[in-house]
């Protein structure tokens, strides 16, 4: 489950899919499997019902016509009367009459009569063979080819279908015996023969293929199959354990147990056919049994289910459903992969973007009005106002390191340039000024005796002062010259494309304007005088910065030294103050 939790989406939904695949179709297998074997079931049913309807009318309709008419033989009270008296001669005579005439009615054209109070055993075949010497031998209880008479005679079966080989014919015959009777008493029995090859061919060998039909008695013995091998022969007089039975056909003894109890069970219910799942040869049959109350017996029809109706039938059917439910499982992926799985993966990618900054624009197809667009246009929307508040950001951030920046160079009290930023400032003036053949003039001014001026009227009369001066120095020079606090009460200007004249000139003009100055007044509204002193400096084309401040400042101290209040252009050899 932990592996199941840890696959991307795709498989993860693969996987359950073809899970449910299972979890589906093998209970729906199983139930189409039931569903068939019901259908199947019944249809056997209906067949095995309308089989033993269509041999009832179209073959066992002969024997059905030799057991009425044997009943009827049995039921003439010529017989009757002949059966109570057998040593009556004229009786006897009546009787023979009758069964003559019985005789040429029945499809064998022949008879027998055994009488029980005489043992006389008349009979007559279809050559007339016999005639005048009917009465063929006396039976005897002992003798065993004798015993099938005396055992239906006590057995009081009324009706008794019995099926022997007619050893001189050739032939299986099925002999149809029916009990003479005078009220209670039984006095003999009386019968006829029906040549069976016939009859075999009819019923129970022109079957369809996967379909058996055989007749068995009450106990199972086989009575009529196509196989004559099976057939019980002789069965009344046979001990239960060395009948042909229907478990020579089936597999298992609880197959011969199923199908007795289907016996049964017609018995005591309305059905006609009653039906057992049994195994013959391996292979599963319904074994559907009827009863025919006109001959007593059982017929039974196997029904191979994989010949008749095979299960593979319903293959196609279960190959349908399963593709029908693998092509909807296969929609139902391609529906999730298009709504769920491709959004989700390329707002996945999207927010791989918006998290490594890789894109400035999250571009999403968010059409649609589904959970997924509407979180995906959520995401867009919350991607843009992130990337807005980011710009926004860098944009300060930026705003903020440019003003840390100027800061830096700035000199925070008269906003000139610092020495820092005058430094700057020189250094890529002196590149260009060298570039473009020009000269670069710096004048570098220090207030007199500036001490005296805080002492005398305090630190902040001294910042007032510094200012002022810093807002005389900037009205007068030129928008493209850079004015700094170099320190203290040091300024240092510089001049791009300047002359010694104008250099000069500006030098003096400063220094005149600051000794000029009414504008700082004491807190009594004195008027302080300042004065400040100015070295002035050329750069030629061997300049470096240092050597342009060094010899600035020697022309500053040069004015200091001399007088202060001065202004003195840098001279090389002679030095002296300029006028
Ligand atoms: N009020 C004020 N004073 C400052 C400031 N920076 C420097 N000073 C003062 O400026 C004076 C500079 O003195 P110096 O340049 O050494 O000497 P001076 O008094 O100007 O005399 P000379 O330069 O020799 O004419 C010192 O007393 C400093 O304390 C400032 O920002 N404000």
């Amino acid at each position: 489950m932990l592996q199941l939790a840890a696959m991307n989406l795709r498989p993860r939904f693969l996987l359950t899919t073809a899970l449910f695949f299972v979890i589906v179709a093998v209970p729906s297998w199983l139930a189409v499997r039931s569903m068939a074997e019901s259908i199947v079931e019944k249809w056997a049913v209906r067949y095995a019902e309308k089989q033993v309807l269509y041999d009832k009318s179209r073959t066992l309709q002969p024997i059905l016509r030799e057991v009425a008419l044997t009943r009827q033989l049995a039921n003439s009270s010529v017989i009757r009367q002949w059966a109570q008296q057998p040593s009556n001669p004229t009786l006897t005579q009546n009787a023979i009459n009758e069964l003559e005439s019985y005789r040429q009615n029945f499809h064998d054209k022949s008879y027998f009569a055994g009488l029980l109070k005489s043992g006389a055993y008349f009979h007559n075949n279809a050559s007339n063979e016999y005639a005048g010497k009917e009465l063929r031998y006396v039976l005897n209880p002992n003798a065993a080819k004798d015993a099938w008479f005396f055992d239906l005679i006590r057995q009081k079966r009324e009706l008794h279908i019995n099926v022997n080989p007619d050893l001189d014919l050739g032939i299986t015959k099925l002999w149809i015996d029916v009990l003479i009777r005078d009220g209670d008493e039984i006095l003999g029995m009386t019968g006829t023969g029906l040549d069976l090859t016939n009859f075999i061919n009819t019923v129970v060998e022109e079957n369809l293929p996967g379909v058996t039909s055989l007749f068995v008695d009450h106990a199972g013995a086989i009575q009529i199959h196509r196989n004559q091998k099976l057939i019980d022969f002789g069965t009344v007089s046979k001990a239960t354990s060395q009948k042909k039975t229907l478990r020579l056909l089936l597999d298992r003894d609880e197959d011969l147990t199923a199908v007795l109890a289907a016996m049964k069970s017609l018995e005591s219910q309305e059905e006609t056919v009653a039906t057992a799942f049994v195994e013959v040869d391996g292979k599963r049959h319904l074994a559907g049994v009827t009863y025919l109350p006109e001959i007593d017996w059982y017929e039974v029809t196997l029904l191979d289910l994989d010949v008749l109706l095979p299960l593979s039938e319903f293959t196609g059917l279960v190959l349908l459903y399963a593709l029908t439910l693998l092509g909807l499982l296969a929609l139902f992926n391609i529906a999730l992969s298009r709504d769920v799985v491709m959004p989700l993966a390329r707002l996945n990618q999207a927010m791989a973007q918006v998290e490594t900054g890789s894109s400035t624009q999250i571009a999403l197809d968010t059409l649609g009005t589904g959970e997924v667009n509407q979180l995906m246009q959520r995401f867009v929307r919350m991607s843009q106002a992130v990337m807005e508040s980011r710009r926004d950001l860098e944009a300060k951030v930026q705003e903020r390191t440019a003003a840390l920046e100027r800061l830096t160079k700035i000199d925070p009290m008269t906003e000139l340039l610092n020495r820092r930023g005058m430094l700057e400032r020189l250094e890529s003036e002196l590149q260009r000024t060298m570039r473009e053949a020009n000269h670069l003039g710096i004048l570098w001014l220090d207030l007199d005796e500036f001490k005296d001026i805080n002492d005398h009227f305090g630190h902040a009369t001294g910042d007032q002062a510094i200012k002022t001066i810093a807002s005389l120095i900037r009205q007068a020079v030129r928008p493209y010259d850079a004015v700094s606090r170099w320190g203290g009460d040091e300024f240092l200007v510089m001049l791009p494309n300047a002359t010694q004249l104008y250099l000069d000139a500006l030098g003096e003009r400063l220094r005149a304007d600051i000794a000029n100055c009414r504008k700082l007044t004491a807190d009594s509204g004195e008027v302080i005088a300042m004065s400040v002193s100015i070295g002035g400096y050329l750069q030629t084309s061997d300049d470096t910065i240092d050597t342009m401040l060094e010899r600035g400042d020697q022309a500053l101290f040069r004015a200091k030294a001399l007088q202060r209040n001065i202004y003195v252009a840098y001279e090389a050899k002679t030095p002296g103050p300029a006028q």
